[in-house]
């Protein structure tokens, strides 16, 4: 038997230990992980490689990797059913930017409801229709969970200016709103309608889309800006895909650095008197060469329904009207 004043020593010594074991069990537990810094990818200066051809394996089949490693998305590279499964549970909201300036306010209702039937189905949605004349705008019905916020801009009197001062709005409209608003964020042309499903396969920290008239090109035809004086140049053996302007986007933070690069691009332009030969997709594509997009949007994504659907694309998800052009930039 042990008498009193033992038992209490040998409680007390019990406790202490229970005590000393359960706080480092819970300094454990707490314990944050002290990673090495992420290393961000400095800008690629030395281009000096193969061009890769999206028809290159088998003239039906794509490529689906690029050099660098991104995914080239296209039907039957992925599971829409799984990745609804593992993207429904994070919750995302995902913004879309439109514009619609004097006449191209006429494409937002057919665009509108389009984006409704395809555009990333049952996940949170902000349209955000930038326009000079918010009246013009129609009430599209939405669904659940799917907002649109009209945004009033100036009107510029040349279409030029109109198309490439889309990156100084976006990276504005960006650090003063959308990045509490949205986790990606895409950049879209008005002109065009969604024909089958655009959903999180889409998304990336950069996302890029194969232009439809230059995927079957050598780099060395690329419309890109050749003239050395601009800041949107691109030699002849530089370059991987020429990328439209019609489709971009991201998480919302690489969006903006993005669009504010080619919008700091375009002002040195403008500063030397140069306007770049495709606007502010020639800055988009002499970023992208530098800035490597994470994930590339094979034509399916952006295609153009006055060419013929080839056999090597499975289904158009989004498209350019056939317009009226010289009527709608007169
Ligand atoms: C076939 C062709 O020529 N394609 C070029 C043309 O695309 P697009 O012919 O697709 O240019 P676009 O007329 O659709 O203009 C781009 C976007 O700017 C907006 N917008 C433009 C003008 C206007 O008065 N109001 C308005 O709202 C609208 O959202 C439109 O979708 O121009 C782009 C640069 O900008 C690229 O160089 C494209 O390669
Ligand atoms: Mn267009």
């Amino acid at each position: 038997m042990l008498c009193p004043a033992m038992r209490c020593h040998r409680l007390a010594l019990g406790l202490g230990f229970c005590l000393l074991s359960g706080t480092a069990l819970c300094l454990l537990c707490n314990m944050e992980l002290r990673y090495k810094g992420e290393k961000p990818f400095q800008p690629v200066t030395q281009s000096l490689y193969p061009q890769p051809k999206l028809l290159e394996q088998r003239p039906t089949e794509l490529l689906t990797l690029t050099p660098w490693l991104a995914p080239i998305v296209s039907e039957g590279t992925f599971s829409p059913e799984l990745l609804q499964r593992i993207y429904e549970p994070l919750n995302l909201t995902i913004g879309l930017t439109v514009f619609a300036v004097g006449k191209y306010t006429r494409f937002v209702e057919h665009f509108l409801e389009s984006a409704e039937r395809f555009f990333m189905r049952g996940h949170r949605v902000h349209y955000y229709v930038f326009t000079n004349e918010p009246a013009a705008i129609p009430r599209v019905p939405l669904g659940p969970g799917r907002r649109l916020s009209v945004l009033l801009i100036q009107r510029h009197s040349r279409w030029e200016e109109i198309s490439t001062r889309r990156m100084e709005t976006i990276s504005r409209h960006i650090a003063e709103r959308a990045h509490r608003e949205v986790d990606y964020i895409f950049c879209l042309d008005v002109d065009m309608v969604f024909r089958n499903p655009w959903g999180p396969e889409t998304l990336g920290d950069l996302v890029a889309a194969i232009h439809p008239g230059y995927y079957a090109v050598p780099r060395q035809q690329f419309p890109y800006e050749r003239r050395h004086t601009s800041t949107a140049f691109v030699a002849d053996d530089e370059g991987d895909f020429y990328y439209g302007g019609a489709v971009f986007g991201g998480r919302v933070a690489k969006v903006y650095e993005f669009t504010r690069g080619c919008h700091m691009a375009i002002l040195a332009d403008k500063a030397n008197g140069i306007m770049a030969a495709w606007q502010e997709e020639s800055h988009l594509n002499r970023r992208f060469i530098s800035y490597k997009p994470s994930k590339v949007l094979s034509p399916e994504y952006l295609w153009d329904d006055r060419k013929p659907q080839p056999p090597s694309l499975k289904l158009i998800r989004f498209s350019t009207l056939d317009k009226d052009t010289s009527w709608l930039r007169s």
